[in-house]
């Protein structure tokens, strides 16, 4: 996996996971797998995150992880350095930019509106986070940005859940949805693995 757009193709929905216990995450990453999602993005929402994606980028090669909730430079640095194989950010801001950039990950900066989307192409950005994707417009909202902007592929997320994202996914600017459904707090703290690989497979059937 080379470029943001190959890594939208990798499954229908990109997993949004928070962990609170970085031993958990491999066995995540293998539940998810097993359910034939092929992408994880561990947000580092906790302390216990990058450790996380240290464990998953080691232990479990197969699945592609990444790190999310990117927010500051220093974070952008601190993934790449703990083997995320890819950075997302909730919205973007220059110095942040620069930081990705130097770490020449495959990026999906987020965006919520056309303005935002216009000036992250002008920095050759073509791949984005539509966040927060329901509260932003929801699919209406991204099927009028694919008029002026058609080149420009998203990854719409926040409130998308298993029961919209096919309206998001049968979108012509739409790669794939991302969602924190496929592995819900109760389920990750009682270490209900068959849980979270029901519902990965239950994401991954969603036709892209
Ligand atoms: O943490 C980030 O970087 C974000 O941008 C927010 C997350 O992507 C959403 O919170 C996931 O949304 P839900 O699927 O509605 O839970």
């Amino acid at each position: 996996m080379t470029t943001s757009s190959e890594l939208l193709d990798l499954s229908p929905v990109m997993p949004v996971v928070v962990l609170d216990d970085a031993e958990a995450a491999p066995d995540v990453a293998r539940a998810l797998l097993a359910g034939g999602i092929r992408t994880i993005e561990l947000t580092l929402r906790t302390p216990a995150a990058l450790e996380a994606i240290e464990k998953v980028a080691s232990q479990v090669p197969d699945i592609v992880v990444g790190a999310g909730t990117v927010t500051t430079p220093e974070q952008a640095a601190q993934a790449a350095d703990a083997g995320a194989a890819f950075l997302v950010t909730p919205g973007t801001t220059d110095a942040l930019l620069d930081a990705v950039a130097a770490t020449r990950l495959p990026f999906l900066p987020g965006a919520a509106t056309v303005s935002e989307a216009m000036r992250l192409a002008e920095r050759g950005l073509d791949t984005l986070k539509f966040f927060p994707a329901e509260a932003s417009g929801g699919p209406a909202a991204l099927k009028a940005f694919a008029g002026p902007l058609p080149h420009l592929k998203f990854c719409p997320t926040g409130g998308v859940s298993v029961a919209n994202a096919p309206e998001y996914l049968g979108l012509s600017n739409v790669g794939c949805v991302g969602g924190s459904w496929l592995t819900p707090k109760d389920a990750v703290a009682a270490r209900d693995f068959a849980t979270i690989e029901r519902l990965a497979k239950e994401s991954a059937a969603l036709a892209s």
